[in-house]
């Protein structure tokens, strides 16, 4: 096919979306997705439950694993206060093109940090290069075989601390069992299952939230 999937969402953006109205881009995307093409962003149903978490935490740094096309990084973007920002590492150039285009028409660039890399090589990094301490809100939405050692590398670099919050998608659908496991059975988390659903779909999907409690 001539155009990506990514090109035919920004596409959809760009013809329905008002620059500077993030709420516009999430409903353009939302209803692209539901009426035209699926595609794996969080979507309306699940970013519900993120917009709640973000503003239960009301985060000044937040880090996202997995780009994709900037829809959940907008919907994180535009609910942080003057002076917060949100990291997001997307490893793939073009989704990452995609995503900054994206993250541009909502307005939102000042609040979004976007690096282009593998989880793996930049969170050994985030302190020195971003002068973060640590971060307050962890979005999960890249690889699912990722989230357990990239959570184990966050401890490890000191980026997570007593009350960060690690916010998961897809821990039943694709599914993510080692992380599941490891958050659910650890001490150093208190966690907890938002049930939804997949996507743009009625097949059964969730967020795990796991709050760390100090070591
Ligand atoms: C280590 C590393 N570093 C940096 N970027 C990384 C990275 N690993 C991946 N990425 C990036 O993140 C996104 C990848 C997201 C993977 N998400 C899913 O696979 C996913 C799949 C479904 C799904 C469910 C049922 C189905 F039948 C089919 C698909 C739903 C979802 O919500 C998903 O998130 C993508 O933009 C990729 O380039
Ligand atoms: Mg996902």
């Amino acid at each position: 096919t001539r155009t990506s999937r990514p090109q035919r969402i920004l596409k959809a953006v760009q013809t329905k979306a008002t620059v500077g109205d993030p709420q516009s881009v999430i409903t353009a995307i939302d209803h692209f997705c539901r009426h035209r093409e699926w595609a794996m962003n969080v979507g309306d149903e699940k970013g519900s439950i993120l917009d709640s978490v973000v503003n239960e935490v009301s985060p000044v740094t937040v880090l996202e694993l997995g780009t994709y096309c900037g829809y959940s990084t907008v919907r994180i973007a535009r609910l942080l206060p003057p002076g917060a920002c949100v990291i997001t590492l997307e490893f793939n150039p073009d989704y990452a093109a995609i995503a900054r285009q994206v993250i541009k028409w909502s307005g939102l660039e000042d609040k979004v940090q976007l690096v282009e890399g593998a989880s793996g090589d930049w969170i050994p990094w985030m302190k020195e290069h971003f002068g973060v301490q640590a971060f307050d809100l962890v979005f999960l939405d890249h690889w699912k075989e990722r989230y357990l050692p990239d959570t184990k590398l966050l401890e490890e670099c000191g980026l997570i601390q007593k009350g960060t919050v690690l916010l998961a998608d897809n821990v039943i659908c694709p599914g993510t069992p080692d992380y599941l496991e490891y958050v659910r059975n650890s001490p150093h988390y208190n966690s907890q299952y938002y049930r939804s659903h997949l996507e743009y779909t009625k097949a059964e999907d969730g967020l795990e939230k796991s709050v760390f409690l100090g070591y």
